[in-house]
């Protein structure tokens, strides 16, 4: 077992990293008797580990209950998190006993965080992530919330949970798609954070995609780190926190572009990635060659390396001047100046940002 432990202002909480996870109620710790639980997961999940959680915590005379929820991005929404709040309400869920369990990806972990952080002003919730993405970026950090129609993750809260507890054995259940989303943010915090990770990564990516356990282990908990240290630093996104946002300008447009219905998450990040290193070579910033390696990888991840073909400049403007680091008349953006840094650069050109969007000819 390892054990990260995330140490803030008003909380402090472990992030566990346990394959016995689902045979152990220690690791569960946080919860005691009184307590009620209310597992939120989706109609994915549900059916490979719900029973599995259910009986190790009723084994111990827990009390729980559940909410299963469609399974997507375009869920994570106001509609749906009402049904979580009707849940709640219907069944008389109070403030002092009732701990949320969202088990399942990012979607799971936002929609229900958020869920947490609002419900009777808030209450008290435990990520177990069961994505790639969510295990190494996700669930960390408390950025909760939903999408609007008009941008992702416009409407949400700071709100951290007790425990983020983390099982990578269940990672062979993923499609290699949703596997390689999540290698877009590893290999996002190795370009904004970590040249070493980076070389790391480079030397065992091969591994990670046939899950070597040693190695996807120490993978996980690596981002694990990186991400605690940020937090730590800038837990309200004021500074230090943006180098996570790298590629997610561009990212997030292509996902509210399209109504959060085509590409995940991780693909349009690998492709916002490719999009900022585009931007910060127009500006002089980049290394050539470094870019080509990063193309390399997240080629060899099965990730994209460019937009989607539909999609004009305009298209990507649209959403780009919403993002939280832009203000109303200019746009900010995160780009790397190499690999392991990044630099907030402000009132970026539309010219600029154009050429970004264009195919790369490296
Ligand atoms: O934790 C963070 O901070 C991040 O930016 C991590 C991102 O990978 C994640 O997608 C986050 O939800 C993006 O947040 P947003 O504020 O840009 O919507
Ligand atoms: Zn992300």
């Amino acid at each position: 077992m390892e054990k990260i432990i995330v140490r803030l202002h008003k909380k402090t909480y472990p992030i566990i990293i346990t394959n016995k996870l689902f045979d152990d109620f220690s690791s569960f710790w946080p919860i005691n008797i009184n307590d009620q639980i209310v597992f939120i997961t989706n109609n994915k999940v549900a059916p490979i580990y719900l029973d599995k959680l259910t009986t190790l915590l009723n084994r111990s005379g827990i009390k729980t209950d559940q909410l299963i929820l469609p399974d997507g991005e375009k869920n994570k929404s106001l509609n749906i998190l009402n049904q979580i709040f009707t849940k709640l309400l219907k069944n008389n869920y109070d403030r002092v006993n009732t701990i949320l369990i969202a088990v399942g990806g990012g979607v799971i972990g936002d929609i229900t965080g958020f869920a947490a952080a609002t419900y009777q002003r808030g209450i008290r919730f435990i990520q177990v992530p069961t994505t790639l993405l969510s295990q190494v970026d996700a669930a960390i950090g408390g950025k909760t919330g939903i999408n609007h129609t008009l941008g992702k993750n416009m409407i949400g809260a700071f709100y951290q949970p007790i425990a983020v507890l983390i099982n990578p054995s269940v990672l062979h259940t993923l499609k290699t798609k949703d596997f390689s989303a999540g290698l877009a943010e590893i290999i996002k915090y190795a370009i904004a954070l970590d040249a070493n990770f980076f070389n790391w990564l480079e030397n065992n990516l091969n591994n990670l995609l046939t899950l070597n356990p040693s190695t996807m282990t120490y993978c996980i908990r690596r981002c694990c780190e990186l991400k605690k240290y940020i937090v730590e630093l800038d837990e309200y996104d004021q500074h230090a926190r943006s180098s996570l946002n790298l590629g997610h300008t561009y990212g997030h447009a292509i996902e509210s572009y399209q109504k959060y219905a085509q590409w995940s998450h991780g693909e349009a990040v690998s492709a916002g990635i490719i999009m900022a290193i585009n931007a910060a070579l127009h500006l002089k910033q980049f290394d050539k060659n470094d870019a080509k390696r990063v193309i390399l990888l997240l080629k060899r991840a099965n990730l994209p390396v460019q937009g989607p073909k539909n999609m004009t400049p305009k298209n990507y403007m649209k959403y780009m001047i919403r993002d939280k680091k832009s203000n109303s008349t200019q746009i900010n953006l995160v780009l790397p100046i190499a690999i392991g840094k990044v630099k907030t650069f402000f009132n970026v050109k539309p010219e600029v940002i154009s050429l970004s969007i264009q195919n790369n000819s490296y």
